[in-house]
């Protein structure tokens, strides 16, 4: 059976073109010029963008974080990543301490696999690194987990010291692989943390006023001086700081591979958010924290300038009643993590509307980087003969307000309640297969697949 989404506007990161997509089981057939092509049914796209669907490679279901567990099952993320236009996740295994990196990876397969919506992958994340984790780095590779996850943040938890990063960034350089990582100095903002404590200062607050961003630019540099010393890929993640993006701009103007990503919450939410009286800030405590809302400017800089080439979400949603409340009394027992899965898309198409970004820098940062960044393009990230069938026809002029009470993550509350957006998803195919129409959702949480990717394709 063939599709054609016919009378569109496709876009690739560079611009926008009236072309017919002709879509034949799974995957793209043809992209031609308007009327040449012919379908079994037709979609009419006249007056919309077709987009390459949206990969976010930056989310966390079901993720066991600070005595609870992030609430978006891969049913309920997917699915609602889906509603917004996503059409591939790339979310995080966690090596728990004394557990090995394959029994992580069986782990988190058990949880994903014929639950998911849409296509998924994994980065892993190291938290124990010993002999046996860095022998196992090679195997993650050969299963399709190239990227590593490391933290410079969360002493005693995730936390690894320079050493073990440097030990992991070595075996890295060998195997090929991306070390991401999460660059806050977590040792001096424990001791700020415990202070404010001990002050009595235990508000949500509290959470950003002791994660000082220039602790983000000393861990992001002390990152890039490691990954030079140890000739390892860098991919500096959820970047929210002007001081952690001066150093990512020059490492990347001295000619290192150095990437980073930022999330929507650093684009439009600030520290203002996380002061929000009656423990209502503790909807936005994440790490790092919102910042004041001067570093808004610098990232909607780097993105247009590619110091910062992805935005991903960062999404790990905990919900305000029963879990944010686990921190009332105490911030630093809040979970850290804000939802977002479903509005990415949308959100960055707010930055087209202002003028932030060109359309093609959207789908760039939103899809087609993050697929060549993780190893996934062709085969994700572009509208093309031979790719995946994942499609969205976005309607650029249609109005909607965010709120929880119409959103389909698995959270009590939006970090964007009231936000009114210009633009929104239409339909959206996964594979061929339509699973967001105007009717609503049409997919299954069983249709995503485990997509094994190959490496950094901007150096392998
Ligand atoms: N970002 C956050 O606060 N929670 C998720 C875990 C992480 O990415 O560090
Ligand atoms: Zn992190
Ligand atoms: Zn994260």
């Amino acid at each position: 059976m063939t599709t054609l989404i016919k009378g569109g506007q496709v876009v690739s990161p560079s611009g926008a073109l009236l072309a017919d997509v002709l879509v034949d089981g799974e995957t793209i057939a043809a992209v031609g010029a308007p009327g040449t092509l012919t379908g079994d049914e037709t979609i009419d796209a006249t007056g919309k963008y077709v987009l390459p669907g949206g990969i976010d490679a930056h989310t966390h279901m079901e993720m066991p974080f600070g005595g609870t567990h992030s609430v978006d099952t891969f049913a309920t993320g997917t699915t609602a990543a889906a509603w917004g236009g996503t059409t591939t996740i790339i979310d995080f295994a966690v090596q728990a301490k004394g557990t090995s990196l394959l029994s992580t990876m069986d782990k988190w397969h058990s949880k994903a696999d014929g639950n998911c919506a849409i296509d998924y992958g994994f980065h892993m994340i190291v938290s124990d690194v010993n002999d046996q984790s860095l022998k196992e780095m090679e195997a993650c590779v050969d299963a399709g987990v190239g990227s590593f996850k490391m933290f410079m943040a969360y002493p005693g938890v995730f936390y690894s010291t320079d050493g073990e990063i440097l030990l992991a960034m070595q075996k890295a350089r060998e195997i090929g692989a991306t070390i991401m990582m999460h660059a806050e100095n977590g040792i001096a903002i424990d001791q700020l943390a415990a202070q404010a404590f001990e002050a009595g200062k235990i508000d949500p607050v509290q959470h950003g006023l002791t994660r000082p961003p220039e602790l983000e630019g000393e861990a992001t540099s002390r990152a890039i001086q490691l990954a030079k010393v140890t000739g390892s890929p860098l991919y500096i993640v959820h970047l929210s700081a002007s001081q952690a993006l001066a150093a990512v701009a020059e490492a990347r103007n001295d000619g290192q591979n150095v990437f980073a990503e930022t999330c929507p919450q650093y684009l439009y939410l600030s520290i203002e958010d996380l002061a929000k009286p009656d423990f209502e800030g503790a909807k936005y405590v994440a790490s790092p924290p919102l910042r004041e809302k001067s570093h808004q400017a610098d990232l909607w800089r780097g993105l247009r300038t590619n110091d910062l080439s992805v935005v991903s979400t960062d999404h790990c949603p905990f919900c305000f009643k029963d879990q944010k409340e686990l921190g009332r009394g105490d911030f630093r027992a809040i979970p850290n993590g804000m939802p977002g899965v479903e509005h990415r898309m949308d959100l960055l198409h707010q930055g087209v509307v202002a003028g932030e970004l060109t359309l093609g820098r959207w789908v760039e940062t939103c899809s087609a980087t993050p697929a060549r960044m993780f190893g996934l393009y062709p085969r994700k990230g572009v509208i093309a003969a031979g790719s995946d069938a994942d499609i969205v026809v976005y309607d650029p002029s249609a109005k909607q307000t965010l709120s929880a009470e119409t959103h389909h993550m698995n959270v009590d509350y939006s970090a964007y309640e009231g936000f009114e957006l210009t633009g929104r998803v239409h339909t959206v195919l996964s594979r061929g297969r339509v699973v967001v129409s105007p009717d609503g959702f049409t997919g299954s949480t069983s249709h995503g697949k485990f997509l094994s990717r190959e490496l950094n394709q901007y150096l392998n």
